[in-house]
């Protein structure tokens, strides 16, 4: 399992082509499929898992992460076993076989993640919990960030309007700016706000920096030793749970009503976690959150640069997490034997029988009748940037406010040039390989 460290935190952070299904290799299973007695999808039978996952790796490190995928499933079909990450695993670009492994959370499979990443997000963190435990989390982060929660929090608007402008009003003329690193500060910033209720510049410059400390570990190699990635995220995880405490023993009633206090506040007044559970109630949130974020509104500037007309209409949320998803796969063990079928000819996110000039940046398409339905990421097979089932994005409404927000600001006050070429690649994350740098102009 720790050899999947890399491409588990690229899953983690990087709309769904394909899920993948990790099968736990006991003894008896191998036995079981040596009689024949479970007969796996078809797939490249080589053990010698190298050539799959450098394969694998040269495919998601390029601008066309399913090309992999999309290989396999001429010669094999949408579900196909392979070797990857050091084990067989069954991959599976079926959207309905995705729908039905998503719903089937908890019975017959199950997000897993290494001890590292557990140990820097929390053990008791939502991401990595499962069964009752998972449900009840889930619930209170639906709850905490539900559409008409954010908006009936009297201070969410001038918050993330304040935010907002510190942030974009920061921004020089005439300046080359890697806008990578920009949409990072932005999402970070108003992540501190929105999870903490911290308003005050300082203080959230103060939090964005362990913020951005704890992100990055996530993203490492895990080698918690003194000068590595992982080992200072360690550190600004204790900072983060400090100031988390310390807003909670400070009587968050004091400040003002709850819900005007962020997720942190509404948490408090609502649910009875105790303290270390809040912590990594919040650090969850803001593992899951961050990136996400940070990389759809760089992504939605990338593709608005190629697209000028788009800038007229802003319809660009739908077409950046079709065309640019963060979450390029899911990972998933599968804890029984299941059996299944592939009946099933459509695809998903860059499929053409599904979207007509899939690769082509398009914002329009979502305004056509028939793409109505398939755009619902609640219940379509078809659109499924936020997951489903029971681990379904609970910060999806935020996630697109935010976006919304930092899209109105960064247009409406600036026009950028782009000045260095650059392309999308998955690997070791969801980026644009040279940051995209543009020059900034103000309106
Ligand atoms: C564009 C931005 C975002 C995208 C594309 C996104 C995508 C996803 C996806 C695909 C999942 C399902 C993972 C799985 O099934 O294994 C997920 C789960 C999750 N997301 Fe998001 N997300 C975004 C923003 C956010 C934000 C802003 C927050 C909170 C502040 C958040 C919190 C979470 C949490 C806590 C989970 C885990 C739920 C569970 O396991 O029960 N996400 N997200």
């Amino acid at each position: 399992m720790e050899g999947n460290h890399l491409l588990l935190y690229t899953a983690i952070v990087t709309i769904m082509f394909f899920l993948v299904i990790r099968l736990p290799w006991c003894n008896q299973r191998k036995r079981k499929i040596g009689q024949g007695l479970i007969k796996l999808p078809p797939g490249d039978r080589s053990w010698f898992y190298i050539g799959d996952s450098l394969r694998w790796y040269s495919s998601i490190s390029s601008s066309h992460p399913p090309r992999y995928v999309e290989e396999q499933i001429k010669r094999h079909g949408r579900v196909f076993t392979s070797s990857i990450f050091g084990r067989r695993a069954v991959v599976s670009a079926d959207p309905v076989f995705n729908k039905h492994i998503m719903q089937n959370e908890g019975k017959l499979f199950q997000s897993s993640y290494p001890k590292s990443f557990r140990d820097l997000v929390g053990k008791n963190g939502v991401i990595v919990v499962h069964g009752e435990k998972q449900r009840r989390l889930h619930a209170i982060a639906v709850n905490s960030m539900r559409l008409e929660k954010i908006q009936s929090d009297s201070s969410f608007f001038s918050d993330v309007q304040m935010v907002m402008l510190q942030i974009i009003c920061s921004l020089q003329e005439n300046v080359v700016i890697v806008l990578q690193e920009f949409c990072r500060k932005v999402a970070i910033n108003l992540m501190v706000n929105q999870l903490l209720g911290v308003s005050s510049e300082c203080e959230i410059n103060d939090m964005a920096s362990l913020f951005s400390d704890f992100v990055d570990g996530c993203l490492s190699v895990p080698i918690n030793f003194p000068g590595f990635a992982y080992r200072t995220a360690m550190k600004a995880r204790e900072g983060i749970i400090n100031k988390i405490k310390k807003t909670i023993a400070a009587g968050m009633q004091q400040l003002g009503p709850a819900e005007n206090q962020g997720v942190l506040g509404r948490l408090m007044e609502t649910e009875s976690l105790n303290d270390n559970a809040v912590a990594d109630f919040i650090i969850n949130l803001l593992f899951a959150g961050n990136e996400t974020t940070a990389k759809t509104m760089l992504f939605a500037v990338y593709f608005l640069t190629q697209c000028p007309q788009a800038l007229e209409q802003l319809q660009v949320i739908d077409e950046t997490l079709r065309l640019g998803g963060i979450a390029i796969w899911l990972l998933r063990e599968a804890i029984e034997d299941v059996k299944y079928q592939v009946p099933f000819l459509s695809a998903i996110h860059l499929d053409e029988g599904i979207y007509p000039n899939a690769l082509q940046f398009n914002p329009w398409r979502w305004l056509s009748e028939e793409n109505k339905e398939k755009r619902n990421w609640r219940s379509s097979p078809f659109f499924s940037p936020f997951g489903g089932g029971a681990r379904y994005c609970p910060g999806a409404e935020l996630a697109r406010l935010q976006i919304a927000f930092f899209l109105h600001h960064f247009i409406t006050k600036y026009r950028w040039t782009q000045v260095a070429e650059d392309r999308m690649s998955f690997f070791p994350s969801a980026r644009l390989v040279n940051g995209f740098q543009v020059l900034v102009t103000k309106v």
